[in-house]
């Protein structure tokens, strides 16, 4: 439901000469469903059946704790593009979080959708449905490296993006964005493919302006820990604009704020999926700090709509995507907990235990406020987040209920 109480059918918008239409149906089909389990035809709705035919069959065998894997039976209905209309499009991190969520909907659009990923914090599972479709490829490797290939548009996410994973291993993360930035740049620039770029709220620092409109320069720590990421995507945007002013390469850059939805890898270690999972196991619920910190949260369909909208329009100043609903993490903690109840109530699903909210050590450098001065986006791109907090939120805690049911989580 929207914050209108209207049903939510479809997403993405005609607009730009690019159409992005698709029935949330048929997005829910591939995240929304069980991984793996052998399921009785008689009790399903005709929709479901058809559904589950464009998924491959993985079937679990509890007693040995074994997994037979099998290929799709039929692809998902892509949409039939005229040759003229079928654009080849890049994703860099295409198997991550937000990249398996955009080649779903580009995919589902009828475009030819190569995705590269080295799998560092993407998973083969997240986009295991289109393996073997013509119109999709599947490359393993690694951005700071070169990389070649015929293309109209690149999407280029590929960088660590949690906090934990980005600091597991600073060095490197300051060589994805930097080096991976220069490499798809010189890509673009190569084959003249229109390029986007993946920023962050983060190259605001700990903001002295709130909300956070685009032309604030931001306040970064430049040797704190996660500097490796604030300067790293800093200078991604420093490298896309001199590509833009030197080689008239065509660059966006959308500024991502807080961004949730299924298939946030559990243990991820940001705000959302950590609560949803901590409530739903019944284990203390993690509130770093005295949680009157802020985040705006948004769900997935909203930034991808905003993406695509984007990379199609003629804005090529920054573009921050993101919601104005605005909570501090500790009434955060408390909305998961009562959707987490109500989820379980209507579903059947028997309780652990009621969840207790803890506080942990503030991690060093934590943004104290969060939330985005949307307008050049409204303005731009007539976008504007659908999802209130609460629908994305029930969502998500259905996909992780599913997969905890499963045993793979
Ligand atoms: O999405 C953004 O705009 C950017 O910010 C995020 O960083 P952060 O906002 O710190 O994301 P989380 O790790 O989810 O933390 C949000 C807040 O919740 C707190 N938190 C996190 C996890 C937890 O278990 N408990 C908890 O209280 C954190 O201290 C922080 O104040 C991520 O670094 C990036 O994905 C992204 O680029």
């Amino acid at each position: 439901m929207d914050a209108n109480g209207n049903e939510i059918k479809t997403v993405g918008a005609s607009r730009f000469g690019f159409k992005s239409e698709v029935a949330v149906h048929a997005l829910r089909s591939l995240y929304l469903r069980p991984h793996y389990t052998v399921t009785n035809n008689e009790t399903k709705g005709a929709r479901e059946q058809d559904d589950d035919a464009y998924h491959s069959k993985a079937v679990f065998y509890p007693d040995t704790r074994s997994i037979s894997y099998t290929t799709t039976a039929r692809f998902p209905p892509v949409r039939l593009l005229l040759p003229s209309e079928r654009k080849r499009i890049l994703v860099t991190g295409g198997a991550g979080f937000v990249g398996s969520h955009l080649v779903d909907r580009l995919m589902l659009l009828g475009h030819d959708v190569t995705v590269l990923d080295n799998f560092f914090t993407g998973s083969k599972t997240t986009i295991s449905h289109w393996i073997g479709h013509p119109n999709f490829e599947l490359v393993r490797h690694d951005v700071v490296e070169p990389y070649m290939t015929e293309c109209d548009q690149i999407y280029h996410l590929a960088c660590p993006a949690s906090p934990p994973h980005y600091q597991y291993n600073p060095v490197k993360t300051v060589k994805t964005s930097f080096m991976g930035t220069l490499n798809m740049l010189g890509l673009a620039k190569r084959t003249k493919a229109r390029f986007l770029i993946s920023s962050t709220s983060e190259v605001y620092g700990d903001p002295e302006v709130h909300p956070q409109p685009e032309d604030y320069w931001g306040h970064v720590n430049p040797i704190g820990p996660r500097a490796c990421y604030d300067e790293g995507k800093r200078v991604a945007e420093t490298l896309t604009y001199a590509y833009r002013n030197q080689d008239g390469v065509d660059v966006r850059v959308a500024r991502i704020f807080n961004t949730y939805g299924p298939r946030m890898n559990p243990a991820d270690g940001r705000v959302v999926s950590n609560f949803i999972v901590q409530a739903l196991r019944g284990e203390d619920i993690t509130v770093y700090g005295d949680g009157q910190q802020t985040r705006s949260f948004q769900y997935i369909h909203d930034l991808v709509d905003g993406l695509i909208l984007l990379m199609n329009s003629d804005e090529t100043r920054p573009v921050n995507i993101g919601t104005g609903e605005e909570f501090t993490i500790l009434e955060f903690a408390k909305l998961v907990q009562e959707l987490v109840e109500k989820v379980q109530r209507e579903d059947g699903i028997k309780p652990v235990k009621k969840s207790e909210i803890i506080h942990k050590d503030m991690p060093v450098d934590d943004p104290q406020k969060r939330r985005p001065d949307t307008t050049r986006a409204k303005e731009a791109l007539e976008w504007q987040p659908r999802w209130p907090v609460r629908a994305g939120v029930e969502e998500m805690i259905r996909y992780y209920a599913a997969k905890i049911a499963e045993g793979s989580i």
